[in-house]
């Protein structure tokens, strides 16, 4: 039988999955539920130093054919505020799991401070800062400011002094992988890459009512699901090339072990599952595992270590 069991920065974990920020995890039920189930790891919903209701609904869709494609969300980052996460991470039973706490501040003196007071909290959370939400009106993802990243990198490493992550948007261009990783390899303490948030800004129409799916945005929003998944392994991929000495969290387009192992063979050190979570909920994490441990099985792998960034090319 498989060994499903891995390391992250020298933490061991029973197994390599966890969900994707934002995705049940905004509220203590939701995240007292992560904790009880099989996922190896979790991450609370990326949090703004104040609360915030978020953009208006219709805000997240799945979209539908003869199945489910994906999903479409302009969420906006509603969340219950900093102070709420930090107080989760208070009485997080760290032995249980691992938890991540991801910040998405508005402004560059709010990542500061969440990262100052996290830094304070002397807690084992690991700190994942969001550098990608598409969905809130007016303000871009930083993760396409190359300089307002290198800004936010030299900022929070000088101020929280120990390693953290961040969570990338997709790039779709070698000249950005290339430049994106060359920011990031100028900052040691940037000791994780997570990578993709949703490709932002799609439009999905529903072709009855000619009306966009979602309402924030003139029907803007990130994508998420299956149309994700050949982005998603192609960054996850591309940055385990470009930084080794950093470890990779896959996220993107995984329903089932068939995705999870893609993104573990793509580099990936744990796989997170946004979309496929929001539907199931937490019983997804057992049957991924199974179907995980089923393919590594039939494959003849005894440990994820087998296989992982072990992608071959075609000479
Ligand atoms: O980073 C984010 N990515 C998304 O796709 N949606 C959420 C949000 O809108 O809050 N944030």
């Amino acid at each position: 039988m498989a060994d499903l069991t891995t390391q992250f920065l020298e933490l061991p974990l029973k197994n390599p999955l966890m969900n994707a920020s934002g995705v049940w995890c905004s509220v203590a039920s939701q995240l007292e539920a992560l904790a009880e189930s099989a996922a190896g790891a979790m991450v609370s919903k990326s949090c703004t130093l104040q609360p915030r209701d978020g953009n208006p609904e219709p805000r997240y869709r799945v979209i539908n054919g003869e199945r489910t494609f994906g999903s479409i969300n302009s969420m906006g980052l509603p969340n219950e505020g900093f102070a709420y996460y930090l107080r989760y991470a208070q009485r997080h039973d760290y032995e249980q799991k691992p938890l991540f706490m991801s910040i998405s501040g508005l402004t560059l003196d709010d990542n500061l401070t969440m990262v100052d007071s996290l830094k304070d909290a002397v807690i084992p959370a690991l700190l994942e800062v969001n550098l990608s939400c598409p969905n809130v009106p007016g303000k871009s993802q930083i993760g396409y400011d190359f300089d307002a990243m290198d800004t936010l990198l030299a900022e929070v490493s000088s101020g929280y002094q120990r390693p953290f992550g961040v969570k990338l948007p997709p790039y779709f261009d070698m000249a950005h992988f290339d430049e994106a990783a060359e920011i990031l390899n100028r900052y040691p303490l940037v000791a994780f890459v997570t990578c993709i948030n949703s490709i932002g800004n799609a439009l999905v129409i529903d072709i009855d009512s000619e009306t966009t799916l979602i309402k924030p945005k003139d029907g803007f929003g990130g994508l998420g699901g299956d149309y994700v998944l050949p982005t998603a392994l192609a960054n996850v991929n591309a940055f385990y090339r470009r930084c080794p000495e950093k470890t990779i969290i896959g996220c993107g387009g995984v329903k089932s072990g068939t995705e999870a192992f893609l993104h573990l063979l793509a580099g990936a050190t744990l796989v997170q599952i946004g979309t496929s979570l929001y539907e199931e909920g937490p019983g997804i994490f057992p049957r991924v595992l199974d179907e995980l441990a089923a393919i590594m099985d039939d494959k003849g792998y005894k440990t994820i270590a087998d296989f992982r960034g072990k992608l071959k090319t075609i000479a």
